[in-house]
């Protein structure tokens, strides 16, 4: 799903937060999002998620424009987005929270669901063996999983994440960045936010450095140069 944003701004109240954004990811992309804390990367996810509405500009999805829909009307048009802190939701059991997933995909069956959520417990065993359990009492790395899982249920076709490894081992990190990899390879188009850039652009296809919540710079991920670039911008 090609994702496109034309002079995206959003505001706080008075606070103009994300400047201007133009952004394109094509079908099957990884495009990073990197920048220091507090340049307005995760308002922009917000704003394509539709958490937070943009004062100006437009979001087109395959052309079409999702910008003024709900989340919700924007989830429902396969856009998952895992945020920064999770959302495990605290009393409820971990295949509670998988079956959250479900509101995604509306027009499903009872049948479809279950099998999705097969193939995530097949994909997930951890997830299967505490399933009763609830999704608060496990370690970050597993609740980070759990979130991942969540939006796969509903097998979207743009998905949003936000910082990822944030206070994960390394270990968990690259079981993480496993799963990023086989959903770019399922064809998903998927916009990275990571302080880890290092890690993350492993597995760019391009990238975009916002400061002041502007794009100051993009560039290629396999490029040596414009890694260099990248690391000098966000150094600053
Ligand atoms: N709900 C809010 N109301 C008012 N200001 C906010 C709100 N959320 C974020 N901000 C402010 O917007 C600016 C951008 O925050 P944002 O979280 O988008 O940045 P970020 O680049 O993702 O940073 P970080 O890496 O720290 O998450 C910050 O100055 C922050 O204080």
């Amino acid at each position: 799903m090609m994702l496109t944003l034309t002079d995206i701004h959003t505001h706080y109240g008075l606070s103009h937060i994300v400047r201007g954004v133009d952004l394109v990811a094509e079908a099957g992309e990884v495009v990073g999002v990197f920048g220091r804390n507090g340049v307005g990367k995760t308002t922009l996810l917000k704003t394509i998620a539709g958490w937070v509405r943009p004062s100006a500009g437009e979001i087109r999805l395959d052309g079409e424009r999702i910008d003024g829909l709900s989340s919700d009307g924007i989830c429902r048009r396969g856009v998952g987005f895992v945020p920064e802190d999770r959302r495990i939701f605290p009393g409820l059991s971990v295949e509670e929270n998988l079956a959250l997933g479900f509101l995604q995909v509306p027009g499903r069956s009872g049948a479809q669901n279950r099998a999705a959520l097969e193939r995530i417990y097949a994909r997930f065993p951890r997830l299967m063996e505490r399933r009763r359990q609830t999704g608060t009492t496990l370690s970050g790395g597993e609740q980070q999983m759990l979130a991942m899982a969540r939006v796969m249920v509903g097998a979207p076709r743009l998905l949003l994440v936000d910082e990822p490894s944030e206070g994960l081992a390394p270990m968990i990190v690259a079981d993480i960045y496993a799963i990023i990899a086989e959903l770019k390879a399922s064809g998903c188009t998927i916009l990275l936010v990571e302080q880890n850039v290092t890690q993350a652009l492993a597995v760019c296809d391009r990238f975009v450095a916002i400061d002041r919540g502007a794009v100051v710079l993009s560039g290629t991920g396999g490029s040596e140069p414009d890694r260099i670039a990248l690391m000098n911008t966000i150094a600053l």
